[in-house]
């Protein structure tokens, strides 16, 4: 065994296994990269799930190699399953289920890697955590989103156990706070769901688990993370490691994206905090009717903007065209104010720009955690999942602000044109907003320094697995 020469141990070992999604992908991306910088001195191997569901994926995936020679690649290859099993179904369950079914196939080779540790992601917990037992393998899980949304998962199989067939109301998690149910995931409102029942088992799975991480920070959720720490939440529950905001990694995806040159000339061009930045994330577009009226609304709010209307994929609504999809003359009319782009873009290089004003997002946890990062404030426009429970974060953080009645999926209203203008100016003509931001840009810069609250979490963390490389 490989020794860390600083006479702390044996070099641990880490195995990182991340489920399908780039929101799952990067996390993990950037948590490999962290165990092997020269600070925690790791060996990793990242498990590559193949087919990969998008090629967005598979690009990253080998960026990531690429850039990064030190981490191993273990490629897994799911058992052949037949989807019409599950027509229609999302093809994040499908990647669940197909995980589920090749479970006996991960046991060999993650005996065969050579781990002091495993790391799997949230979304397969109760697939994972099974096997590593069986290999009296420590295993940590990577929740992927937010603490406040953790706690709710920890929560959530007491909570039904409690109310027993009834309908899912207001959740109230000991030590956290009051989830009103319009913030509740909207497949967790229906317990038969499928989703509901991945994840009931997934929360249940956790306490058997030897800890948590968590891509967030003590001084951005106080109080989801204390309460999970001390019990609060689940009496017994094990150890809680919050190691965010995770550095982001500066590596990019094979050639750069054809638009990137375009877009990052014109950001640096334009005066500082003057553009308002438009993303809903990798995976769900907004409906037809939404893009129309969010078109209206930058238009009409006179600032500046760079608009991700994602390729998705999820939906195919994005095969239309852009004119098709934000009204005739639109592109034309903000030529030079506006740029919107259809394509991939790194958003870690866009948020780093002097230029960019307002962040209007969906909330997916990783750019939430990129905003806090980069001191931006936030306009949460939340659609689906945690993304309303997120948005309470960044809500109470101070990162930003909510339009709570704003509309979600599964909720059919569509916001005005109007509204949007009216918010958008408001915000960027808002300096304490501006200056909250910045608050927890430096709470989160202290938090990952040497010596912050994250730092040591990592620190804690990686001790952990070198105790147990030397035990083993
Ligand atoms: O054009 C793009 C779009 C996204 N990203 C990056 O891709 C990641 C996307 O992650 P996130 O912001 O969390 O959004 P989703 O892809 O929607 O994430 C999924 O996974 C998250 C973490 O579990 C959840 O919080 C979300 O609700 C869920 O939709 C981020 O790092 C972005 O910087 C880019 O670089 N370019």
């Amino acid at each position: 065994m490989p020794t860390s020469g600083d006479g702390s141990g044996a070099l641990p070992h880490v195995v990182l296994l991340p489920s399908a999604g780039m929101g799952h992908l990067v996390p993990f991306s950037r948590l490999a990269v962290s165990f092997s910088s020269s600070d925690h001195g790791c060996g990793v191997s990242v498990v590559t799930v193949l087919p990969t569901v998008s090629s967005a994926e598979s690009a990253h995936l080998d960026a990531l190699f690429g850039a990064c020679p030190a981490v191993r690649r273990l490629d897994f290859h799911l058992a052949r399953f037949d989807a019409s099993e599950f027509p229609g179904a999302d093809p994040f369950f499908l990647r669940f289920e197909a995980m589920r079914r090749s479970a006996p196939l991960l046991g060999p080779l993650l005996a065969g890697a050579g781990a002091s540790a495993l790391v799997t992601d949230i979304a397969l917990a109760s697939v994972v955590i099974p096997v590593a037992r069986e290999l009296r393998l420590p295993c940590y899980v990577l929740f992927t989103a937010s603490a406040a949304m953790l706690s709710l998962c920890v929560h959530f199989p007491a909570y039904l156990d409690a109310n027993a067939g009834g309908p899912v109301g207001d959740v109230d998690i000991p030590g956290v706070y009051r989830v009103p149910k319009a913030s509740i995931p909207q497949a967790l409102h229906h317990p038969e769901h499928l989703f509901t029942r991945q994840f009931v088992a997934n929360g249940r799975e956790l306490a058997k688990s030897d800890g948590l991480l968590v891509n967030s920070f003590d001084e951005f959720e106080p109080e989801a993370i204390s309460a999970l720490r001390d019990g609060s939440v689940a009496a017994g529950f094990p150890p809680v490691f919050s190691v965010g905001p995770l550095a982001p990694v500066s590596f990019s995806a094979g050639e750069p994206p054809e638009n990137q040159a375009d877009y990052m000339r014109w950001l640096e061009a334009q005066p500082t905090r003057s553009v308002v930045y438009v993303s809903f994330g990798s995976r769900k577009a907004i409906s037809k009717d939404q893009l129309k009226e969010l078109a209206v609304g930058l238009e009409a709010s006179g600032h500046r903007f760079l608009w991700v209307v994602k390729s998705t994929v999820v939906d195919r609504e994005d095969e239309a065209e852009l004119s098709e999809l934000l009204g005739e003359g639109f592109l034309e009319r903000v030529h030079g104010r506006g740029m919107v782009t259809k394509g991939w873009v790194e958003q870690e290089e866009v948020l780093k720009q002097e230029s960019i004003g307002l962040f209007i997002s969906h909330c997916g946890w990783n750019s939430v955690t990129e905003a806090a990062a980069n001191g931006l404030p936030v306009l949460a426009w939340p659609r689906f999942g945690d993304q309303r429970v997120n948005a309470g974060v960044v809500a109470r953080s101070g990162l930003g602000v909510w339009e709570e009645r704003w509309s979600w999926e599964g909720e059919e209203g569509v916001v005005s044109g109007e509204n949007i203008a009216e918010k958008v100016k408001a915000v960027m003509a808002d300096e304490t907003v501006r200056n909250k931001a910045v608050s927890v840009q430096d709470a989160a810069a202290k938090a990952v320094a040497d010596g912050g609250t994250s730092y040591r979490s990592l620190a804690q963390f990686v001790q952990r697995c070198r105790d147990l490389s030397v035990s083993k």
